[in-house]
């Protein structure tokens, strides 16, 4: 039998003034997996993860994330499902005021009652995970791009979320720093299991994360699927996109896949 989704989208619709963004979006995530989302430029990917999020209401449809049907429920549930939540934005966000330390322990500070001495050794146990030991006390002026990327992500994972949202996570960085922050993101998913929703613009490489690949065009999910079966599929949408940001030797792959 199939496992529930941890995520539902039903028939998403938004638009902003005259502008139609989602015109019945579907998407289902199973727990303990990774959906990449892609598609060009503009089309509402993170129209998508805002409503995942619960920042933004659609017109229509439904929204049901951990049992909770985002659409309907009451501004505390809204804020009970939010705390399983950890997000990863573009620009890290990082405060420039505090160090290290303070800013990944600040989810923890906000959202639990936890006692300091328990906040110490969960932030100093993920920053050990992204490699940041003896970074604590610096300030994030004094550190690379790459490491206050780590550090967000450090801050994502802190509260041992059920659900992570990255958004662009690696934008900015260079091919060696993007694929370290892969790598860690592939570890800490290993380690502490939660389910992934990524939205990104690094085809293929990103890929090599997903579990399943959804592409938004024409306002729709034209296909939500594994990696190689994305590669290969007929959808009119998938193919082009795929030949776009892949080249034409993935469609005569698929030519040679298709035709054996
Ligand atoms: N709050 C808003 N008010 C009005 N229009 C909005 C709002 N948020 C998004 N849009 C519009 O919705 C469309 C989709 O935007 P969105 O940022 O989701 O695209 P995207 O696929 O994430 O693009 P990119 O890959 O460039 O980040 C755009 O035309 C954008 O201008």
């Amino acid at each position: 039998m199939e496992q529930e989704p941890i995520i539902e989208l039903v028939d998403v619709e938004k638009s902003f003034g005259e502008q139609k963004v989602l015109d019945g979006v579907n998407l289902r995530v199973r727990p303990g997996t990774t959906l990449v989302i892609v598609g060009a430029s503009g089309q509402g990917k993170s129209v998508i993860l805002k409503h995942m999020l619960g920042l933004m209401r659609p017109d229509s449809g439904q929204v049901r994330i951990l049992g909770c049907d985002l659409t309907r429920c009451r501004q505390r549930e809204l804020k009970e499902v939010r705390r399983h939540f950890g997000v990863l934005f573009q620009n890290v966000a990082l405060f420039d005021s505090m160090n290290v330390f303070d800013n990944v322990a600040l989810p923890l500070r906000e959202r639990t009652k936890m006692p300091e001495s328990q906040i110490r050794e969960r932030v100093m146990d993920k920053l050990a995970m992204m490699g940041l030991e003896g970074a604590e006390n610096k300030f994030p002026a004094q550190i690379s791009g790459g490491m206050q990327k780590r550090v967000g992500l450090a801050r994502a994972l802190v509260i041992d979320p059920k659900i992570v949202f990255f958004d662009e996570p690696t934008t900015g960085l260079d091919v060696h720093k993007s694929n370290e922050i892969y790598r860690l993101f592939y570890r800490a998913q290993a380690q502490l299991g939660y389910t992934a929703v990524i939205v990104s613009h690094d085809v293929p490489k990103i890929f090599k994360l997903a579990d399943e690949v959804a592409l938004l065009a024409d306002r729709r999910i034209q296909g939500c699927l594994p990696p190689e079966a994305f590669q290969l599929s007929d959808n009119p949408h998938i193919r082009a996109f795929v030949e776009t940001t892949m080249g034409p030797i993935y469609s005569s792959e698929r030519e040679e896949s298709v035709s054996s």
